[in-house]
């Protein structure tokens, strides 16, 4: 593990997450340390149910440990904050707003109190810009695509300018081009906005082309970190060219040794 000041934008100790269910308590997750540098890209994967999602969940503050403490730029992680936006699978946009509309609904939550109207407005315009949407500006969600909604989920997200960009299987519900496209725009963007992120994923080509480091969970019930992958390929990352790159194939064999030979057999993940 790194040692070094950045390494320690967001820092996860000895966190251990328990829930109360009707069976009693389930230990969800024990014994995560992790730390993550700023301008990081960070991915969790792991089989089905084993905790990726309470462990965003708790980055995001949507939920508090039971033992631990997690801490973003040195403070503690209390609650959600704009300094983390998290796009969801389902994009969870509001029907009734057009896109333009989402994605003001969060500039303004955020700079309302200091920004002019048209500063606002230019925030937003260039939000759907960022993603290649300013001529959906006007539609509302159900006129548009899973990948444009999702592009807008993005948008919005962005649009607050977080410190930490928290995607929880962002492109799950996509079919694989539309996913390879937004994948390829995530790259440039986050190339661009210099973002740290963290993203949950089951896929282990969209880890390894995107992430700086792979954090692998084992199964729960339990479930801890199993192991931390480094990625060192270069960037920019090209999709064609790392299809044949030994490194690539290498790193790709590593993800899926370590679920499928160490971790057993799951259903859902790669
Ligand atoms: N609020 C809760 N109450 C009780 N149990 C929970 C709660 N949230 C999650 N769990 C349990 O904790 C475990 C981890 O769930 P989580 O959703 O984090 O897994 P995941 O790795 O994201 O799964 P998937 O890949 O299927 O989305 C699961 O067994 C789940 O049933």
């Amino acid at each position: 593990m790194h040692t070094s000041l950045s390494t320690k934008f967001i820092e996860i100790q000895d966190v251990e997450q328990t829930f109360k269910t009707a069976k009693g308590l389930f230990p969800a997750l024990r014994d995560i340390q992790l730390n993550i540098a700023k301008g990081e890209f960070v991915s969790l994967i792991g089989h089905s149910g084993c905790g990726k999602s309470t462990l965003l969940n708790l980055i995001a503050g949507l939920t508090v440990p039971t033992s631990g403490a997690l801490l973003c730029a040195n403070k503690e992680i209390k609650g959600p904050g704009p300094e983390r936006a998290v796009v969801f699978q389902n994009h969870s946009l509001l029907p009734w707003l057009t896109c333009w509309g989402n994605v003001h609904l969060a500039v303004e939550r955020v700079f309302a109190k200091r920004e002019t109207k048209a500063q606002l407005a230019a925030r937003t315009d260039a939000a759907l810009a960022m993603v290649g949407l300013t001529h959906a500006a006007q539609k509302r969600p159900g006129e548009i695509s899973g990948g444009m909604k999702q592009r807008v989920g993005i948008a919005r997200a962005l649009s607050m300018e977080p410190q930490v960009l928290l995607m929880d299987e962002p492109f799950g519900a996509l079919d694989a081009l539309t996913r390879a496209k937004l994948q390829d725009e995530l790259l440039e963007i986050v190339a661009r906005t210099q973002s740290t992120v963290v993203m949950v994923t089951h896929d282990v080509d969209e880890a390894v082309l995107l992430s700086d480091k792979i954090v692998m969970l084992t199964n729960g019930p339990a479930a801890t970190i199993g192991e931390v992958l480094h990625v060192e390929l270069a960037r920019p990352r090209c999709r064609v060219e790392l299809a044949e790159d030994l490194q690539y194939q290498g790193y790709r064999k590593a993800v899926i040794d370590f679920l499928y030979t160490r971790q057993g057999h799951v259903e859902k993940a790669a």
